[in-house]
């Protein structure tokens, strides 16, 4: 399927984006859409580029030294590499969550609220209200409504990735980024986290990068294949799961290689 980039429901497009690392050439003329409201998962071996290409999208790759990137990226049709856009206010609205939990050294109820206060809000009762919704969003609240107050990092490893989405949404984010976020997970808190970014697209556009081939079957709606720094296939996932059109994306999700 060949990747349109014009449809009106495309919450960002790539066009031919092109990233370096010094003289490192690590994504190549990459265009891919980004639909609104859809889960986009990102596959393909180690070192092929996603989640250089994930990063490429909130520009975090600014904060990379030597990083340079040609092309375009746009989030609703205004393209996010113009120097009228603030990097952290885009970050806003388009969150990342790593492989590992993040959680700040502070309470549960601190994490949550402190994207709020970092924007000026002071009002207790709002915070407090923001802080229930978000927990409630991220599928955590029954989990720690009696232990607000107790350190985010005392939490399991599942709960707390989903304090750091909870914390991502307190700011009310549009797309979220996700880099393997559950590779560290055991198989019920990755059972929990997938039933969550299945929740959570209703709301948020999502880009996860996976190596684990049944989650992007189970949770994505469209899938891009990555090899070494290029895009070989994109489309609805299941169509690229069952019947790939190139003969590498074959071989990787049959497990042939990678
Ligand atoms: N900061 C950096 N400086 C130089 N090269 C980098 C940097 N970050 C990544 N690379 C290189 O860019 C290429 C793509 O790396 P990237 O981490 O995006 O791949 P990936 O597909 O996400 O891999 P993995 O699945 O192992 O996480 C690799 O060759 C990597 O060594």
């Amino acid at each position: 399927m060949l990747a349109n980039l014009t449809e009106t429901n495309n919450k960002m497009v790539t066009k031919d984006l092109e990233l370096y690392y010094g003289s490192f050439h690590a994504l190549h003329a990459i265009s891919l859409p980004i639909l609104a409201n859809q889960v986009t998962a990102l596959i393909g071996p180690s070192g092929c580029g996603k989640s250089s290409f994930l990063k490429t999208l909130n520009r975090m790759n600014d904060l990379v030294e030597g990083a340079t990137v040609k092309g375009n990226v746009y989030l609703d049709n205004k393209d996010i590499y113009t120097s009228d856009i603030d990097p952290v206010t885009l970050r806003k609205r388009i969150g990342m969550v790593f492989q590992k939990p993040n959680p700040f050294p502070m309470s549960i109820f601190d994490n949550v609220a402190y994207g709020p206060r970092a924007h000026g809000l002071k009002d207790k009762q709002k915070l407090s209200e923001i802080v229930e919704k978000s927990l409630k969003e991220a599928a955590l609240w029954d989990e720690v409504k009696d232990r607000l107050n107790r350190s985010g990092l005392q939490l399991s490893g599942g709960q707390q990735q989903r304090l750091v989405i909870a914390r991502l949404l307190a700011v009310q984010p549009e797309v979220l980024l996700m880099d393997e976020p559950a590779s560290a997970l055991d198989p019920i808190s990755t059972a929990k986290l997938e039933d969550l970014i299945l929740d959570l697209k209703e709301q948020y556009t999502i880009v996860i990068v996976t190596h684990n081939m049944q989650q992007a079957a189970r949770i994505s709606d469209y899938t891009a294949f990555f090899l070494n720094g290029e895009v070989i296939e994109y489309g609805v996932t299941k169509e690229l799961f069952t019947k790939p059109l190139d003969k590498r994306t074959e071989d990787y999700v049959t497990g042939r290689f990678g």
